[in-house]
């Protein structure tokens, strides 16, 4: 005769453990299933991506009605069990209902903690944990406008995002300094409350909530400090509570949870727990990985097989779910004393990233911009695995020990998971490919589900198929310039070029933009696609640049900015030297530094100086800063060196004052070397030119940046005009080919040198690619001269207005 197995809590940790449990045993249990809410097992992940309008009600559900039939489990949908006795092994729910049992789960979940504070309880006031609270949400965003989120941690920020596309004006009231203090450190938390803030989210930091005001419904709240705030919809999102209080009523033992043992049975026997109600070794888990590894765990001892030793707890990881957004935390992310750690900031690609190591482990990290190392940190951290003398390979990765991309994937281990979010393993999704024909990342999620939740190991089921099937196997699938939108680069472009459209709301509009405000991501690149395309009618959009383009100059992190004047092919002269030194004296410069393109840097400028120290120099800028053509670098050529052939110096002016202040799609390097001996490391620049007898060598696509590349030949060419012409006619294909952000070395990487050799080599069409960057070029002015001479027309000299904030570069 089969067992009576009930299970308590119809949600995603309890359903897991009866799926596995009829994988193992399927006939061991005749299975009684009950949950309070009337819906079938759904994703509670998805519901973010619900409210955000990237998925339907429909699409989250797990286990269907049919499911439960087909399993012959008995599903008691909408009831709620209020009684457990454990002597007598019955439950009792709310609707008069018993049921006994031999085994019972208690799988309750969490609830959601609401602070008490008076008006709590008005209209208006919910909370983001279910179905219900979404529908609330949405219907909520039809007829009212101002919504205001208590707690800004994972939850608080998806809903407010959410929220923001429902078009509600969004405000996260937040207790601390810093959001997501629990996931992220104070950089990486910044760095992410300026994106949301670019989106429209605003911040109430440290503010500490007294009352909510309203009469039936809410109409604001006011804080500790005094201050208030307008509100039509307040959602609490100030953290879980495990849900215990029928266990506890059934004398069940509790501490923080349910407490239970490594098999997750609780003080009682034949009663377990999994889940979020659950505590184990005094931790109760708020993520659905470790919850799914209980249920493994549970499930084996149910059906009677060996469960090794049992469950040994888990370390977590997380990833926010905001579309443009990317943002990962794992483990113990904060350093203290007896740990060291690698950090890597790019204000320009807006990108962080951070890894903790104590004695030669990596025990926590941060990624902010770029979190395609996540999966791979976090199987570090969980393996353990012993990284001495490596620390720095992690994130910069020189293709040494540690192991990145094809090689850590070969490597794992069968049975290791790939995706905590669905519990999917490296043997399933290789399954999968093998055996059902997946060749892309949907089609795993549509076999596996994998990827399908928070997306965050979407890089590694990526990884996954290329290992399995090579790279030519892979299906490749349209990517959207961002998560705003599906379409591609060159979709957007055609349509900017066809439609003839000129601002970013018009692209956004016409092309149905998921998200209606844009991300970091698509604002400053449709600003660079419009102004390439339409040099003339295209306004400049200011507040989608990056702060440095913002401010025309480089922020560090201080908060101070560095001053960097053109020098034409790094040739200066006495009189410019002593102006440079009077300016450096006049504003206190903290430094002076020479840079690696030749050029002087003056660091340690205060903001409100920074139009001061301009005039006073009287230089065209250096766009340090921009994504444009940054420098010329020359070695001494045959005017002084006596393996020179050609005038290296000459040709290096020549460039640089021809193609100052262009746009392109990421920074531009050149650099002039006046013979093969190449000492102005012509070789890994976007541009380099490379004298040899009788004329010059053209070089394109290297870079001496993190990943080293050398350039390739595109052409030898005899004279200067020669170099010049190919030099703007292969910045002005770039700039219309290249996606926004990307380096010459990496589109080249992806189009080829012989597609650029192909394209460029008619004349006709380089003199036509050429009128159109001297178009765009005879547009150009120099921003200090133009800020200077508003500021002298308007007799008015006022303060740089720089952005308060510190928003992200990309
Ligand atoms: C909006 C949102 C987004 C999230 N995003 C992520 C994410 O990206 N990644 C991640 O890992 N985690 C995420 N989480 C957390 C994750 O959803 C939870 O960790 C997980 O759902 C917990 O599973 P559970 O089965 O323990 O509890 P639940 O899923 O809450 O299931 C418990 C169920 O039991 C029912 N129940 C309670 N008491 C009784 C009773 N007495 N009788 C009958 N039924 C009862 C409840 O109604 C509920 O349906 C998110 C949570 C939310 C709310
Ligand atoms: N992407 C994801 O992984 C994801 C998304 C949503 C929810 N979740 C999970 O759901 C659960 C709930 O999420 P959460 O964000 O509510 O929990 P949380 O505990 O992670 O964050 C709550 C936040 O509220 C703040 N807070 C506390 N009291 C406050 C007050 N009085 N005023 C203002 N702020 C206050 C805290 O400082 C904290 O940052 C967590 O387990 C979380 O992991 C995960
Ligand atoms: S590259 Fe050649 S010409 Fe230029 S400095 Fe070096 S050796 Fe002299
Ligand atoms: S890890 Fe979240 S979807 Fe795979």
């Amino acid at each position: 005769m089969k067992k009576k197995l009930v299970l308590i809590g119809n949600g995603m940790a309890g359903v897991w453990c009866v799926e596995q449990l009829l994988k193992l045993a399927p006939h061991k249990y005749d299975i009684t299933v009950f949950g309070s809410e009337p819906h079938p097992n759904y994703n509670r992940i998805l519901l973010s991506s619900v409210l955000a309008g990237d998925a339907d009600m429909k699409d989250i559900t797990l286990n269907d009605w049919a499911w439960y039939k087909d399993n012959d489990i008995t599903l008691y949908a909408g009831q709620t069990v209020t009684k457990l006795d454990t002597t007598a092994k019955t439950v009792t729910t709310d609707q008069g209902l018993q049921v006994s049992y031999d085994d019972v789960i208690i799988a309750t979940g969490s609830l959601p903690f609401m602070l008490p504070l008076p008006g709590a309880d008005k209209e208006g006031v919910i909370a983001f944990r279910d179905i219900k609270d979404c529908e609330t949400m949405m219907e909520t965003a039809k007829k009212y406008k101002k919504a205001v989120v208590i707690g800004g941690g994972l939850l608080g920020i998806e809903a407010a995002r959410g929220l923001l596309n429902l078009k509600m004006e969004v405000s996260v009231v937040h207790i601390y300094k810093y959001v997501m203090e629990r996931q992220l450190d104070e950089t990486a938390s910044n760095m992410l409350r300026a994106e949301l803030e670019q989106q429209g989210m605003k911040f109430l930091l440290e503010k500490g909530t007294d009352v909510i005001t309203g009469k039936k419904r809410v109409s604001g709240l006011r804080f500790k400090d005094g201050s208030s705030v307008e509100a039509d919809l307040v959602v609490m999102a100030v953290g879980i509570r495990p849900n215990i209080q029928l266990a506890k009523d059934a004398g069940v033992e509790i501490n923080r949870g349910i407490v239970v043992d490594d098999f997750l049975e609780t003080s009682i026997p034949h009663v377990y727990s999994v889940g979020e109600c659950a505590e184990h070794r005094g931790v109760a888990y708020g993520l659905v990985a470790p919850l799914y590894e209980q249920g493994n765990i549970l499930a084996k001892k149910l059906a009677g097989l060996d469960a090794g030793e049992g469950y040994q707890g888990s370390v977590v990881s997380t990833k926010l779910k905001v579309s443009g957004v990317n943002v990962f935390s794992a483990g113990d992310f904060v350093e203290k004393p007896g740990t060291r750690a690698v950090r890597v900031q790019d204000d320009f690609a807006g990108v962080y990233k951070k890894v903790v190591i104590k004695d030669g482990k990596v025990i926590g990290s941060v990624l902010f911009g770029d979190t395609s190392d996540g999966s791979r940190i976090f199987s570090m951290i969980r393996s353990e695995e012993d990284v001495t003398g490596k620390e720095r390979e992690i994130l910069l990765g020189s293709g040494g020990a540690t192991k990145t991309g094809i090689d850590f994937v070969a490597a794992m281990p069968n049975d290791e998971i790939v995706c905590g979010c669905n519990g999917v393993s490296k043997a399933t999704i290789v399954q999968a490919i093998n055996e059902k024909g997946c060749a892309s990342v949907n089609e795993i999620k549509a076999c596996t589900k994998a990827s399908g939740s928070c997306g965050g190991c979407k890089p590694l089921v990526a990884d996954l198929l290329t290992y399995t099937l090579g790279a030519d196997g892979v299906k490749t699938v349209k990517e959207g310039i961002c998560g705003c939108t599906t379409h591609s680069r060159d979709e957007v472009v055609a349509a900017i070029r066809e439609m003839h459209l000129t601002t970013s709301k018009e692209v956004m509009n016409v092309m149905e933009w998921g998200n209606p405000e844009g991300c970091s991501k698509c604002r400053p690149a449709l600003n660079y696609y419009l102004g390439m395309a339409w040099p003339v009618e295209h306004e400049e959009e200011r507040e989608s640049r990056f702060v440095n383009e913002r401010n025309h100059a480089n922020i560090q992190h201080d908060g101070t900015y560095s001053v960097v004047p053109r020098i034409y092919g790094g040739v200066t002269t006495p009189k410019e030297l002593m102006k440079i030194a009077e300016v450096a004296e006049k504003y206190n410069v903290p430094m002076v530094k020479f840079t690696g393109g030749q050029r002087i840097d003056l660091l340690g400028i205060k903001k409100e100086d920074l139009t001061s120290v301009w005039a006073d120099l009287d230089m065209p800028s250096g766009y340090a800063y921009g994504k444009a053509l940054r420098t010329v670098k020359t070695c001494v050529g045959n005017t002084f060196c006596r393996f020179g052939t050609q005038d290296a110096i000459q040709m290096g002016i020549d460039m640089e004052k021809k193609f100052e202040r262009l746009n392109t799609p990421a920074k531009v390097k050149m650099a002039v070397s006046g013979c093969p001996r190449n000492c102005a490391e012509s070789i890994i620049k976007d541009f380099g030119v490379v004298a040899i007898d009788g004329g010059w060598e053209l070089y394109v696509g290297g870079n001496g940046g993190v990943k080293v590349r050398s350039a390739e030949l595109l052409v030898k060419v005899k004279t200067n005009e020669e170099v010049l012409e190919w030099n703007g006619a292969f910045l002005q294909y770039y700039r219309e080919n290249g996606r926004f952000n990307e380096r010459t070395s990496d589109w080249i990487e992806r189009i080829g040198v012989q597609s650029v050799r192909d394209a460029l080599e008619s004349k006709e069409v380089r003199l036509a690619l050429v009128e159109r960057i001297e178009k765009t070029l005879s547009l150009t002015v120099d921003p200090w001269k133009e800020i200077i001479e508003q500021e002298r027309l308007s007799q008015i000299l006022q303060p740089l207005k720089a952005c308060e904030s510190i928003p992200v570069e990309k």
